[in-house]
């Protein structure tokens, strides 16, 4: 299909990360940003880079900062190098923090055809293995796609509902998969999303989807989920310990 960036004949698209955290974690409960909350002796970031720098086919992983932040080089010391990138140019939103963040990939060279995988430093529990899965699924598909996973419970929607928390509705579960980071796409392609109306907007599928796209959903573990509430850090910090 014309519209996808292939890039040149013989030319391998290269594979950058790109991590948004910018965020304050305002439903943390946290006294600090979450992603430098200390779990298992390191930053809860310096988990989540760790697992992108493990991955052997990611030429760099890019962090972007909030302009503010003056806690990244004491949280993850010695990160900034080769395969280590950092800008200070987070948005307002998660969006604008991944579109400015893929401007800088565009000044150090990444190509239309290269991939760019965007995850939330707030997803400290990835495993490189999940990372590989992604990459072997995407990489010869036109689109691009996402760790996600089959939603098992019955889902309730509260919305419509007086007051607090009783059932408006429950919703048909079938076919229903809750996203996670990576999100993997072209940044010839995920740019262009990005610039377009981020109404809704809350991941780069859903972007990628309003330009008409459907992108990949590669079944993912429950592990690697975004932490969040208060107590999703003493959870984290469990199964991080488990694994050591
Ligand atoms: N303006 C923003 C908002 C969020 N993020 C990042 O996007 C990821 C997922 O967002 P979320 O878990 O919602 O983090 P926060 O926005 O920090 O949390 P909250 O919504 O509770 O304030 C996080 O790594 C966060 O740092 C970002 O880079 N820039
Ligand atoms: C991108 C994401 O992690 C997919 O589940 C999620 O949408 C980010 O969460 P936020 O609360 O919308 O920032």
């Amino acid at each position: 299909m014309s519209s996808f960036p292939i890039g040149p004949a013989g030319m391998q698209p290269r594979c950058f990360a790109l991590v948004p955290a910018a965020g304050i974690g305002s439903r943390s409960g946290a006294d600090r940003p979450k992603q430098y909350v200390p779990l298992a002796g390191q930053a809860l970031i310096a988990h989540t880079l760790a697992a992108l720098g493990a991955v052997a086919r990611i030429d760099a992983t890019l962090v972007v900062l909030s302009p503010e932040d003056d806690q990244f080089e004491a949280a993850v010391p010695g990160f900034a190098g080769e395969r280590g990138w950092i800008a200070r140019t987070g948005g307002a939103t998660r969006a604008d923090t991944v579109a400015a963040g893929l401007s800088t990939l565009r000044e150090r060279g990444a190509q239309p055809h290269d991939w760019v995988l965007v995850h939330d430093a707030a997803r400290c529990l990835l495993r490189p293995e999940w990372v590989d899965a992604l990459i072997d699924a995407c990489a010869d598909d036109e689109v691009g796609g996402l760790l996600a996973l089959p939603v098992a419970d019955t889902l309730k929607d509260a919305a419509a509902a007086e007051g607090a928390a009783r059932v408006a509705a429950t919703v048909d579960r079938r076919g229903k998969w809750a996203a996670q980071t990576p999100q993997m796409f072209r940044l010839g392609l995920l740019a262009p999303a990005l610039a377009g109306p981020l109404d809704g907007v809350t991941d780069e599928a859903s972007a990628i989807e309003a330009l008409g796209h459907a992108p990949r959903l590669v079944e993912a573990s429950m592990e690697n989920f975004k932490v969040t509430y208060p107590a999703d850090f003493a959870l984290a910090e469990r199964l991080l310990r488990s694994r050591a």
